[in-house]
């Protein structure tokens, strides 16, 4: 999907959300139990609930992974499944030694490899350049980079002083060298709204991936105001406050009822 593709929808349905699929097979309701793939019995049930109001999903691979076998199927089941006007983020975190990184991202990216076709991929800067190199040389996929995540834990490095800068400023400024807004967005915690204003002092066009509102308590007013752009430029991720808004039989009404009061709110913003 394109930058622009991607704009448009985000204004025809007057959204930026994205819907985090971090299902664990633990949470969803019993009665799910009995069928013969729950977890993509759980996706298809919340996507068709959800869509209307969002314009991506995420499932986090680390959901899948855990599960084997059995989850790697359930996954190729939900990405199969979502409309074809919802973004896909592969939440991997992925990135090694170039030829390594090439298989991941021929993984998540060439449908007949591992047979996940993807429309992007979240990826660590740590390796540096010839680590995230292999990810873009798929035309019409992008690169979702680390910057500012939302843990206490970004102070740990992210925030460590880099001569006048801090390293997150030096991994966006580093990164742009590397590919066009068209093919990077960063990861952004919804919880950093004190440093957003900087980084779209110095990614004023990128697409931001912003995970953090619901359960860690970040605000969308606040990442709205200082966060949109022209064209959205936010994908704002919401999961477990989604998923696991009911663990009842109205699982997916309660879950639509939560993606759609986030529409509402998106819909004031744009
Ligand atoms: O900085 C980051 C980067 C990624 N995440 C991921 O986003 C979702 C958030 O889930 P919630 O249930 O809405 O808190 C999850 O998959 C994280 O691994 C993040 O939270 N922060």
């Amino acid at each position: 999907m394109t930058a622009e593709e991607l704009s448009q929808i985000i204004y025809r349905k007057r959204s930026y959300l994205c819907v985090g699929l971090d299902t664990d097979i633990r949470k969803i309701p019993s009665h799910l139990l009995s069928e013969p793939d729950p977890v993509f019995a759980f996706n298809r049930a919340i996507i068709d609930a959800t869509a209307p109001y969002a314009v991506a999903y995420k499932p986090n691979i680390a959901f899948y992974e855990a599960m084997g076998p059995r989850g790697w199927e359930s996954l190729q089941k939900t990405i199969d499944y979502i409309p074809a006007d919802c973004f896909t983020i592969a939440d991997a975190k992925r990135g090694d030694i170039g030829n390594t990184s090439s298989l991941y991202a021929r993984t998540f990216f060439d449908p007949s490899a591992a047979g996940l076709n993807f429309d992007s991929v979240t990826v660590a800067p740590y390796m540096g350049r010839d680590s995230v190199v292999p990810f873009l040389e798929y035309p019409g996929k992008w690169v979702i980079l680390l910057a500012l995540t939302s843990n206490a834990g970004s102070a740990d490095f992210q925030r460590q002083p880099v001569g006048e800068r801090e390293l997150y400023e030096v991994v966006m400024e580093t990164a742009q060298t590397w590919a066009t807004p068209d093919q990077l967005m960063f990861v952004v915690g919804a919880t950093q709204t004190e440093q957003l204003a900087r980084i779209r002092e110095i990614a004023p066009d990128h697409f931001l991936l912003v995970p953090g509102v619901g359960a860690q308590g970040g605000s969308l007013a606040d990442v709205s105001r200082i966060g949109l752009n022209s064209r959205g430029g936010l994908l704002v991720n919401a999961s477990r406050s989604i998923l696991y808004a009911s663990a009842g039989s109205d699982f997916a009404e309660r879950a639509a009822a939560e993606a759609q009061a986030l529409q509402a709110e998106m819909a004031s913003y744009l």
